[in-house]
C-alpha cells in the first residue's frame, strides 16, 4: 500500500507549496480578472466559489493530478457499484442506493437487488407517515398521536435532527417530533415532563439495537409509558424501532410490523437517508423526505459523471488535502449564514471525524501525513462576536466554508441582506486583512495621536490572505439540503481515499465502550481496583463516597 507521500503530484505539491508561499490570494485576482468566473461552479442547486484559496491553475491541476494518482476515479466506480470498500469489515458502502433515482431498478450487491429493499422500507414509512398524521394511529387510550420522540445516538441522532431542524419551514404542524440522545438522564427527564403518554411514539433508532445509551433511554421511556397507564400490550402502539437487529426490537415488545430494517452496508454517519430519517419523514411529510433524497442524488450524480475540474466534492477535498498537508492546518470551519442550518456542523463533524480520524492505510500500515481534521462551526452571524476573532488574527490558520441561502423562509426588515452581507465580509476580511499602513491611517484618521497610533496599529493589522469556499443556494429547501449534505460525504471520501484509509469503519469508538462497561461495573460493586492507575482509582472512589 503506498503512502499518499509517494505519488508524483503529493511531491510536486510540496515543491509548489514553495512557489506559492510569497503569493497572495489578493495578487491572484489582481493578475486575473476572470478568477472569480473561473473558480465557480455549480451541481445539484449549489454554488461553490472557490476563488479565494491559496491557489493557481498549477495548484489545482496538481490536485486534480493527486486525485487521479491517489485512484478516486476507480474508488467512486467501487462506491457506485457496491464494492466492498469498507475492508476491515469487508462491506459495501451504499447509502447513495437509499437516494438511488426511481428510474433504476437494480444494484445487485452480494447477490441482493439492494434497491427492491430500499423501496419497500420506505412504502413502510410512506404508510406509518400517512397514519400518523392522518390522525389513523391511535394511542392504547384511542386518542390521536400528537408528539414522536426520537431516541438514538450518534449517526442515529445527530443526521436526522439535523435535518429537521434545516426543514423547520415545512414542518407539519400536526406532530411534534423531539429528539433524545444522552445518557444523562436530564435530557430524557426534560422531555418527558413535556409529552403525554397517551399521544406519544417513541421510535427506537439503533442500527445495532445495542448501544448502551439508545437501550437506556428507551427503557426509560417504556418504563414512563407502563407507570403512566401504559400496559406492555400497549407497547406496540407507542413504540417503533429502526434497526438491522430485528430480533432484538422484537424483545424490546415491539411488533414486527413497526420495525424499519436498516442494512450493514449504511455506515452509521450516512444513515440519515435510511429509516433512520423517520423523525425527518415525520416531522415534514413523506413528499419532503423524498426531495430530500433527490437532492441528495443529484449531488451523487454529479460526483459520480462530472470531470474533476468541475467535482464541487472533489474540488472541496483536494482544496482540504492542500491545507492539512501542506499548510499545516488543523482544522477546518463551517459556517452556515442560516439560523435553521446551525446545528449542521455537529453533524459534518461526526461524518468527517469518525470517518477520517484514522492513522492505518488501508492495508494497516501506519499513515505518515496528517488525515481528518477537526471539524467544528457554528451559526454565523452568531460566531463573528466569539471565535471568529481568532480566524482573523489567530496563529492557526483555519479554511473556512460560508454556507448560505440567497433567500429566507423569514423576510423580515433587512435582516436577510443583513445577514448576507455579513457572510460575504467575513469571507472578504479573511482574505483581503489589513495593513499596518492601513491600520495607522485608520487611527489618524479617528484623531489619535502619532503615540497612540504607533502603539495601538500592530494590534489592529490583519495578515489576512486566510482561505475560504462560499457555498450559495436560492433558498434552504429539503433537495438543497440534501444535496449540500450529500456533497460533504463525498468530500469525505475524497479525502480519505487520497490518504489511503478507510473512512467507513470506526474502530477507535470501541475501546471507550469497554472501558466504560468495565468502569460501569466498578462503580455499582466493591471490586478491586488496585491494578487500575492511581487517577481512575481516586475518581471511582470519589464518586462512591458521594454515592454512599
Ligand atoms: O445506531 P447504533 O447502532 O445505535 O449506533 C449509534 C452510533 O454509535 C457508535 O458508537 C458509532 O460510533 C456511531 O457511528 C453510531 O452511529
Amino acid at each position: 500500500m503506498r503512502s499518499p507521500t509517494e505519488l508524483t503530484a503529493w511531491q510536486k505539491l510540496t515543491e509548489h507549496k514553495q512557489e506559492m508561499a510569497s503569493i497572495e490570494m489578493k495578487s491572484l485576482f489582481e493578475a486575473d480578472p476572470k478568477r472569480a468566473e473561473k473558480y465557480t461552479t455549480k451541481a445539484a442547486g449549489w454554488t461553490l466559489d472557490y476563488a479565494k484559496n491559496r491557489a493557481n491553475e498549477k495548484t489545482l491541476s496538481l490536485l486534480n493530478d493527486l486525485a487521479k494518482e491517489a485512484g478516486l476515479e476507480s474508488a467512486i466506480t467501487g462506491m457506485f457499484s457496491g464494492a466492498h470498500i469498507n475492508n476491515t469489515e469487508d462491506r459495501s458502502v451504499l447509502h447513495i442506493a437509499l437516494r438511488a433515482s426511481q428510474a433504476q431498478e437494480t444494484l445487485m450487491v452480494d447477490g441482493v437487488n439492494v434497491l427492491e429493499e430500499v423501496r419497500s422500507t420506505l412504502k413502510q414509512m410512506e404508510k406509518f407517515v400517512a397514519q400518523l398524521h392522518s390522525g389513523e394511529w391511535k394511542g392504547h387510550t384511542g386518542k390521536t398521536i400528537s408528539d414522536v420522540v426520537s431516541i438514538g445516538i450518534g449517526g442515529s441522532y445527530l443526521g436526522p435532527k439535523v435535518v429537521a431542524e434545516a426543514l423547520t419551514p415545512y414542518k407539519k404542524d400536526d406532530i411534534n417530533v423531539h429528539f433524545v440522545a444522552n445518557i444523562d438522564g436530564s435530557d430524557i427527564t426534560g422531555k418527558l415532563k413535556q409529552l403525554n403518554p397517551e399521544t406519544t411514539v417513541f421510535v427506537i433508532s439503533s442500527k445495532t439495537f445495542g448501544t448502551l445509551e439508545t437501550l437506556s433511554n428507551a427503557n426509560a421511556a417504556r418504563d414512563w409509558f407502563l407507570s403512566n397507564g401504559g400496559s406492555e400490550a400497549a407497547v406496540s402502539k407507542h413504540f417503533a424501532a429502526v434497526s438491522s437487529n430485528v430480533k432484538k426490537a422484537v424483545d424490546f415488545g415491539m411488533a414486527e410490523e413497526n420495525i424499519f430494517p436498516m442494512w450493514d452496508w449504511v455506515g452509521g454517519r450516512y444513515s440519515l437517508w435510511s429509516a433512520i430519517g423517520l423523525p425527518v419523514a415525520i416531522a415534514v411529510g413523506m413528499e419532503n423526505f423524498y426531495e430530500l433524497l433527490d437532492g441528495a442524488h443529484q449531488m451523487d450524480e454529479h460526483f459520480r459523471t462530472a470531470p474533476f475540474e468541475e467535482n464541487l466534492p472533489v474540488i472541496m477535498g483536494a482544496l482540504g488535502v492542500w491545507y492539512i498537508n501542506f499548510h499545516n492546518a488543523q482544522t477546518h470551519a463551517l459556517i452556515p449564514y442560516d439560523h435553521y442550518l446551525r446545528a449542521m456542523p455537529a453533524h459534518i463533524q461526526q461524518l468527517d471525524m469518525e470517518s477520517n480520524g484514522k492513522a492505518n492505510l488501508l492495508n494497516g500500515d501506519g499513515v505518515e501525513t496528517d488525515t481528518g481534521p477537526i471539524i467544528w462551526g457554528g451559526a454565523g452571524t452568531n460566531g463573528q462576536h466569539a471565535y471568529h476573532q481568532l480566524l482573523h488574527q489567530g496563529t492557526r490558520l483555519v479554511p473556512v466554508d460560508f454556507i448560505a441561502p440567497l433567500a429566507s423562509h423569514n423576510p423580515i426588515g433587512e435582516h436577510h441582506t443583513q445577514l448576507f452581507a455579513n457572510c460575504l465580509s467575513q469571507s472578504q476580511a479573511l482574505m483581503v486583512g489589513k495593513t499596518l499602513e492601513q491600520a495607522e491611517q485608520e487611527l489618524r484618521d479617528a484623531g489619535a495621536t502619532a503615540e497612540q497610533v504607533a502603539k495601538i496599529a500592530p494590534h489592529k493589522v490583519i495578515k489576512g490572505n486566510r482561505p475560504s469556499n462560499t457555498l450559495l443556494t436560492d433558498k434552504m429547501t429539503p433537495a438543497t439540503v440534501g444535496a449540500l449534505i450529500a456533497l460533504y460525504e463525498h468530500r469525505t471520501f475524497v479525502q480519505g481515499t487520497i490518504w489511503g484509509i478507510n473512512s467507513f469503519d470506526q474502530w477507535g469508538v470501541e475501546l471507550g465502550k469497554v472501558l466504560g462497561t468495565d468502569i460501569f461495573n466498578r462503580l455499582v460493586s466493591d471490586s478491586d481496583n488496585s491494578a487500575l492507575d492511581a487517577s481512575t482509582q481516586a475518581l471511582i472512589k470519589a464518586f462512591k463516597k458521594a454515592q454512599a
